[in-house]
C-alpha cells in the first residue's frame, strides 16, 4: 500500500521496485514478462529522474526566492557520459534499485550497459564541462550550463580492415528519457540580412538589423543532480525549428519540398556535431551553430535576469558568463547587440555590463585551433556583428596605441582583425578584449599563453591573467567507474574522500602495509579481467590479466604521439624477434581513441597500430609476451572500463603542446602510474605525486622550442641509433603491411624528414624509461606502494578544488543550500 508520495519519490527498495513496475505499465505499456531491455531500462530512468524533479523543483524555487549569482557556463561540446549509474550514485540509491530489481529477475547492470550516452562532444574539452556541472552542483553552486543538443553526436567508431569508419551516432532513436522539452523557452535566431541606420521618436539614431532569416532554439532541459545533495543544476541545450514549420500554401501548390524547406534548414543548425578537435576555417553551419546557441543563451539570461526585477545594467551583477573556448567568444558582440540594439542602452553602459560578464577559457596553444572567421562569411552572415566588432575593435586599438605609442605593429597582432587578406576575426582576441578573467588549464599552458600566443594581451592586462588548472570529477571516476576501490578508501578512509579528496592523503600511512597492498592488487586484478573478458568479446584477443596493461586513450593527434607508442611496441617486437629468449615484462598494449575523419595522418595513425597488432599478437617468438589491442569507439562509458584497469597511463605529448589533459588524472587516482612528459598537468601530478613515483622522460617545453629553433634534423637521429633505425625500417619494409611499403610511407616520411612533434628526439629517452617501468612492475610492493601513493596524493586534481577557485577568482559566485 505505498501511497502515491513515496511510489515517485521513495528511496527504499520496494518502492523503487514499485515506481519501476509502474512505469513499465504506464509508460511503456508493457508488462514484465514481455518488456524488452529498452522497456526496462525507460522504466528504470523515469524511476529514477522522478526521485530527482521534486529536488529540481524545489532548486529552482530556492532560486527564485533567493535570486542568487548564478554561474553560466558557454560550451558548444559536453560528454556528459550516461546519467542512470551517476544518477543513482548522487541519489545514493545503487544498492536498493540493484535489489529491487533483482527481485524481478533483472540484472542493473545489463540495463547500465543498455543506455546510449550523449556524444555531444569531441574530447577534452566537451567532458570538461560534463566535470564542472557535476562540481557545480556538488558544491551548490547555482549554475547553468547552455549548449547545443545535437541530434547526432561524435560519430560511432568502427574498425575496418584496420582502419577507422565513421558510423552516424544516432543516440535519439529510442528517445531520452533525461531530457525535457520546454516548447514555452524559445527565442528568434536571425540570420543573414542586412543593416540600416534609424532615428526614433526622441530622434536617437539606432541601427536596424533586417535579417534573411528567422528560425527558433528551443529549450531542451536535463537535470544535474550533486553527490549526496538536494541542488538540481541546469544543464539547457538549444534544439533548432524553423519559427513557422510547414508551410501549407507550398503544399497547396504543390510544391511540397518548398513546404517542409524552412523546417529542413533550421533544424539542419543543431543537427550534427562537428568533429574536428581543430577549426576548419569557414565552415558556414559552425559559425550558425556558434551564434545559435549563444544568443538563445543570452536571451535566456536577460529574461531571467528580467524576472528579478533588477535594471539590466545589473546584469552582470547577477550573471558571470564563462566561455569554453573561444566557440561562443561570439557572445561578446551579442550581449553588446541585445543591450544597445534591443534594451536601448548606450554603448558605453552596455560596454561595462559586458566587460565585466564574461570570462573565457583558453584550452588550446596549437596556433591552428585559435578561430578566425573569415570577412566575407562573417558580413554574410553576421552584418550587425561585424559592425559592433568593428566598434570594439576601434576603441580597444586606441587603448593599445595610447599604451603603446607609435607601435604599429603591435596594433596589428592585436587587432581583432586579421588584415592579411580576404581578412578575418580573430575570436581569441574579440573573447580577450570583452572578457575581465582569461585562464590557462594548467600551470605550464597558463604560463606559455601569457609568453607566446597572448603575450600582447598579457602585458596589456596582467590582471587578466589567471591558471585554473583542470580537474576531473571523483563520483563519475572513482565511485562509479570503480566500486571495489571505492569501497576500500572508505572503509580505510571513512566516506569524507569522495567530497574533500585531500583525505586521500591518509592513504599513504597504508603504502608500505602487505595487507593493504594485497586488497590494493585485488582491486586492480579484478578490474583487469573485467577488461580482459570485454577485449576477447569485443575484438576477439585474449590478453593476461598479469601482464602489464599499458594504456594510451585519447582522441588520435600528432602532438598526443600515440605513434611514438608504436615505436616502443616494435623496439620490443624486434629485441625478441633477435633474441627469442629475451627476459621482459610481458606487457599488454591498449589503445582507444577517434581521429577526425578528414585527419589523413591521424586515421594511418589508427591502421599502424592495428597492422602491428595483428602481427604481434600472432607472432610465435613473441609468445605472448607482447599483446597489442585498439578498443574501438572509446568514449565516457568505454573510459569506465578502462581507467580502473590500467597499470600504466601513456601521457606522451611534445612538451608544450598538450594544455593540461585530463585522461592523466582519471588514470592516476585509479592508481595507474604515470609514464609521460613535463607537458601540461602532468608537471603538476609529478609535483603531487612526487619524482620518485613518476615516469618522466622527454625534452621540456623550452628545449622543443630550442631544439627547433636551432634547426632539427630527425634524419641524423634516425641514422645514429640503430635500433630506432631498425624499428623505423620494419614499418617501412611492409613487415607490418602484408609486404605493401606504400602504406605507411607516408608516416615514416614525415618522422625521418619533418618529425614536427620531436618523436625522434625524445625516443631512446622514452625506450629507457620504459625499461625503468617494466623493471619496476615486477617488484609488485613497489609498484603497489607507487600506485597507492599516487591516488594518495590525486586530491588536488578533483574538479571540485577546480571549481571552488574559479568560484573563488573569476565567478565570485557562493554555495546557497537547497532544502527539499
Ligand atoms: C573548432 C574545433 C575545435 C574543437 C575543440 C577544440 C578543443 C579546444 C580541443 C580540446 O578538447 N582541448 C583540450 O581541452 C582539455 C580541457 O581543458 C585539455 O585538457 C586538453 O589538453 C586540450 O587538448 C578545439 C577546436
Amino acid at each position: 500500500g505505498t501511497n502515491r508520495e513515496t511510489i515517485r519519490t521513495g528511496l527504499s527498495e520496494e518502492s523503487i521496485r514499485a515506481a519501476f513496475l509502474d512505469n513499465l505499465f504506464y509508460l511503456q505499456g508493457r508488462f514484465p514478462e514481455v518488456a524488452t531491455l529498452n522497456d526496462q531500462y525507460k522504466a528504470l530512468a523515469y524511476t529514477v529522474r522522478d526521485r530527482l524533479l521534486h529536488r529540481w523543483v524545489a532548486t529552482t524555487r530556492a532560486y527564485q526566492k533567493a535570486n542568487p549569482r548564478t554561474v553560466c557556463y558557454l560550451s558548444a561540446e559536453y560528454l556528459p557520459g550516461p546519467f542512470l549509474g551517476n544518477n543513482l550514485l548522487n541519489l545514493g540509491i545503487e544498492e536498493p534499485t540493484r535489489r529491487a530489481l533483482a527481485g524481478l529477475g533483472i540484472e542493473l547492470d545489463a540495463l547500465l550497459e543498455h543506455e546510449e550516452e550523449p556524444g555531444l562532444g569531441n574530447g577534452g574539452l566537451g567532458r570538461l564541462a560534463a566535470c564542472f556541472m557535476d562540481s557545480l552542483a556538488t558544491l551548490q553552486v547555482p549554475a547553468i550550463g547552455y549548449g547545443i543538443r545535437y541530434e547526432f553526436g561524435i560519430f560511432d567508431q568502427v574498425i575496418r580492415d584496420g582502419g577507422q569508419v565513421e558510423t552516424t551516432d544516432n543516440w535519439l532513436r529510442f528517445g531520452n528519457p533525461w531530457e525535457v522539452r520546454r516548447p514555452a523557452i524559445a527565442y528568434d535566431v536571425r540570420i543573414g540580412g542586412y543593416t540600416e541606420q534609424t532615428t526614433d521618436a526622441q530622434g536617437r539614431f539606432g541601427v536596424r538589423w533586417v535579417p534573411n532569416e528567422v528560425f527558433n532554439g528551443i529549450a531542451v532541459d536535463t537535470a544535474i543532480l550533486g553527490h549526496g545533495v538536494n541542488t538540481v543544476n541546469l544543464l539547457r541545450l538549444w534544439t533548432a525549428e524553423a519559427a513557422e514549420g510547414f508551410d501549407f500554401h507550398a503544399f497547396n501548390r504543390g510544391d511540397y519540398y518548398g513546404a517542409v524547406v524552412r523546417e529542413v534548414r533550421s533544424e539542419t543548425i543543431s543537427k550534427v556535431l562537428y568533429p574536428n578537435d581543430e577549426p576548419e576555417i569557414g565552415k558556414r553551419l559552425r559559425l550558425l551553430q556558434q551564434y545559435f546557441f549563444v544568443t538563445c543563451s543570452l536571451q535566456d539570461m536577460i529574461r531571467i535576469h528580467r524576472t528579478t526585477g533588477q535594471p539590466l545594467d545589473k546584469f552582470h551583477e547577477k550573471f558571470s558568463v564563462q566561455l569554453n573556448d573561444t566557440h561562443p567568444a561570439i557572445a561578446v558582440a551579442e550581449l553588446m547587440r541585445l543591450l544597445v540594439d534591443e534594451h536601448q542602452m548606450g554603448w558605453d553602459a552596455a560596454w561595462e555590463v559586458t566587460r565585466h560578464t564574461f570570462a573565457y577559457t583558453n584550452h588550446t596553444l596549437l596556433p591552428e585551433a585559435l578561430e578566425k572567421w573569415p570577412i566575407p562569411l562573417f558580413q554574410n552572415v553576421l552584418p550587425r556583428h561585424l559592425e559592433i566588432i568593428y566598434e570594439i575593435n576601434a576603441r580597444f586599438l586606441d587603448e593599445v596605441r595610447l599604451r603603446h605609442p607609435f607601435d604599429t605593429a603591435r596594433v596589428q597582432r592585436m587587432s581583432i582583425i586579421d588584415e592579411a587578406p580576404p581578412r578575418f576575426v580573430r575570436m581569441a582576441h574579440l573573447a580577450c578584449v570583452g572578457s575581465f578573467a582569461i585562464n590557462g588549464v594548467a600551470e605550464l599552458h597558463s604560463r606559455l599563453l601569457k609568453e607566446t600566443v597572448l603575450r600582447d594581451f598579457f602585458e596589456l592586462w596582467p590582471e587578466k591573467f589567471q591558471n585554473k588548472t583542470n580537474g576531473v570529477t571523483p563520483r563519475r571516476f572513482v565511485m562509479l567507474s570503480n566500486p571495489g576501490l571505492s569501497r576500500l578508501l572508505t572503509r580505510t578512509l571513512g566516506a569524507g574522500w569522495a567530497r574533500d579528496p585531500s583525505q586521500l592523503r591518509v592513504l599513504e600511512r597504508h603504502a608500505d602495509d602487505a595487507a593493504f597492498q594485497q586488497e590494493w592488487r585485488e582491486v586492480k586484478r579484478s578490474r583487469k579481467e573485467a577488461l580482459a573478458a570485454r577485449i576477447l568479446d569485443r575484438c576477439n584477443v585474449s590478453i593476461d590479466p598479469d601482464s602489464l596493461f599499458d594504456v594510451q586513450a585519447k582522441r588520435i593527434h600528432e602532438y598526443k604521439r600515440q605513434h611514438l607508442n608504436v615505436l616502443h611496441i616494435v623496439t620490443l617486437y624486434n629485441r625478441i624477434k633477435f633474441n627469442p629468449g629475451l627476459d621482459i615484462t610481458p606487457r599488454t598494449f591498449i589503445f582507444g581513441g577517434k581521429a577526425a575523419p578528414g585527419y589523413a595522418m591521424a586515421k594511418l595513425m589508427i591502421r599502424l597500430i592495428n597492422a602491428v597488432a595483428d602481427v604481434v599478437n600472432r607472432d610465435p617468438d613473441v609468445a605472448g609476451r607482447l599483446r597489442v589491442v585498439f578498443l574501438p569507439n572509446f568514449s565516457v562509458k568505454l573510459g569506465h572500463g578502462l581507467y580502473p584497469a590500467a597499470d600504466l597511463s601513456e601521457q606522451l605529448s611534445t612538451a608544450g603542446k598538450e594544455a593540461s589533459g585530463t585522461g592523466n588524472m582519471k588514470f592516476s587516482m585509479n592508481g595507474a602510474l604515470t609514464i609521460g612528459t613535463l607537458d601540461g598537468a602532468n608537471v603538476e601530478i609529478r609535483e603531487e605525486v612526487g619524482a620518485d613515483n613518476f615516469f618522466l622522460f622527454g625534452l621540456t617545453a623550452e628545449e622543443v622550442v630550442r631544439t627547433l629553433a636551432e634547426g632539427y634534423r630527425p634524419w641524423d637521429i634516425y641514422n645514429a641509433n640503430l635500433e630506432l633505425k631498425g624499428v623505423i625500417d620494419l614499418i617501412a619494409s611492409g613487415h607490418f603491411s602484408h609486404g605493401d611499403r606504400t602504406v605507411f610511407q607516408p608516416l615514416v616520411d614525415h618522422l625521418v624528414w619533418h618529425d614536427n612533434y620531436l618523436l625522434l628526439a625524445d625516443y631512446a629517452g622514452y625506450i629507457a624509461c620504459q625499461e625503468q617501468a617494466g623493471l619496476t612492475y615486477r617488484d609488485s610492493r613497489q609498484w603497489t606502494r607507487m600506485s597507492i601513493l599516487n591516488v594518495a596524493r590525486m586530491g588536488k586534481f578533483s574538479s571540485d578544488r577546480t571549481i571552488a577557485e574559479y568560484c573563488r577568482d573569476i565567478w565570485r559566485a557562493e554555495p546557497m543550500a537547497v532544502d527539499v
